[in-house]
């Protein structure tokens, strides 16, 4: 089994117009996808390679700056926003942290603390900018998967209003893998733990060297490389809930690299999440899940990454 790639040029940002018969056919390869592997790779968004790859560079700066520079900008218990330091998440919670520093755009908001222009120049616009351009492709695609399941096109986008506000969770997230040195690495510590996403979906960019993997249908991982010019967007686990297990938030993970391979890796990740409010019941009418609130939801996640609270699925 392999990953999708898929022409997604009909829908690109800028397009205004695609015609019924290429939504239809974007819709079912889209569908196939997302029904069995819950990853895809689109190509043709509007997101250009090399937009991504200065959010990247300037992305590192900051990571390279000295931890008590870092430290006034560190995420607080009660806001997503801000630094996220070496180990201190566990996307598996079973395993020690992860190998890796993350910084959250959690809002536009004015209030929301960043590094001055002074400390690290164009980091700031660069991280919103690019938040804003990965909601206007989110937007895109929640519309085709809506098409693809037979469902008002616009039934994802009224629950997606307010992304870039206080009142929803979406995020932008540039993740930093410093090079891995093996004699300090502990028992089943990993680059990034095995983990599903919490919300509707992800859309991912990796650098060149990849080592992201998914779990398949069959239990195996498979490899998902970095393919430049696309964008990787997967499925996540309010969305399985919300459409009743037609599509699939499939378990992922990035492995240590191999020995000898010192490189840093980064990655970019924007977390697609519904407003805090909308409560999210199965849109098939069924039971299989009960509802619940996104932002609700949300939280309970976090307090289980990070290390406190049960964990409700
Ligand atoms: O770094 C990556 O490629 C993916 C990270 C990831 O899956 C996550 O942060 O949820
Ligand atoms: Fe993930």
């Amino acid at each position: 089994m392999e990953i999708p790639v898929i022409d997604f040029q009909a829908c690109k940002l800028g397009e205004k117009n695609p015609s019924d018969e290429e939504l239809m056919d974007l819709s079912q390869e889209l569908r196939k996808a997302f029904t069995e592997v819950g990853f895809v790779y689109l190509h043709n968004t509007g997101i250009t390679q090399q937009e991504v790859d200065e959010v990247m560079e300037v992305s590192e700066k900051f990571f390279l700056l000295p931890n008590d520079v870092k430290m006034q900008f560190q995420r607080q218990a009660n806001n997503n926003h801000g630094w996220i330091t070496f180990e201190s998440e566990k996307l598996n919670p079973s395993q020690p942290g992860d190998l890796k520093e993350a910084f959250n755009t959690a809002s536009l908001h004015p209030d929301e603390k960043w590094p001055s222009e002074e400390i690290l120049p164009g980091f700031h616009v660069a991280q919103e900018s690019f938040f804003q351009r990965c909601k206007d492709v989110s937007l895109r695609v929640l519309r085709v998967m809506a098409l693809s399941l037979g469902l008002d096109t616009d039934i994802f986008l009224k629950e997606h209003r307010f992304i870039g506000t206080r009142q929803n969770g979406s995020t932008l997230r540039a993740l930093y893998y410093p090079p891995v040195r093996n004699i300090t690495v502990k028992q089943g510590q990993l680059r990034c733990g095995e983990h599903s996403d919490y919300g509707s979906i992800t859309l991912v960019f990796q650098s060149s060297q990849g080592g992201l993997e998914v779990k398949s249908r069959s239990g195996d991982f498979i490899s998902a490389p970095s393919i430049p010019d696309t964008v990787l967007i997967n499925i996540a686990d309010l969305m399985q809930r919300w459409t009743s297990d037609i599509f699939i938030s499939a378990v992922h993970r990035v492995l240590l690299p191999l020995p000898g391979d010192v490189t840093t890796r980064q990655s970019l990740a924007f977390f697609v999440q519904p407003d805090d409010e909308v409560v999210i019941k199965c849109c098939d009418g069924s039971n299989k899940y009960p509802p619940v609130k996104a932002g609700d939801y949300l939280w309970e996640r976090f307090r289980y990454s990070y290390g406190s609270g049960s964990h409700f699925m």
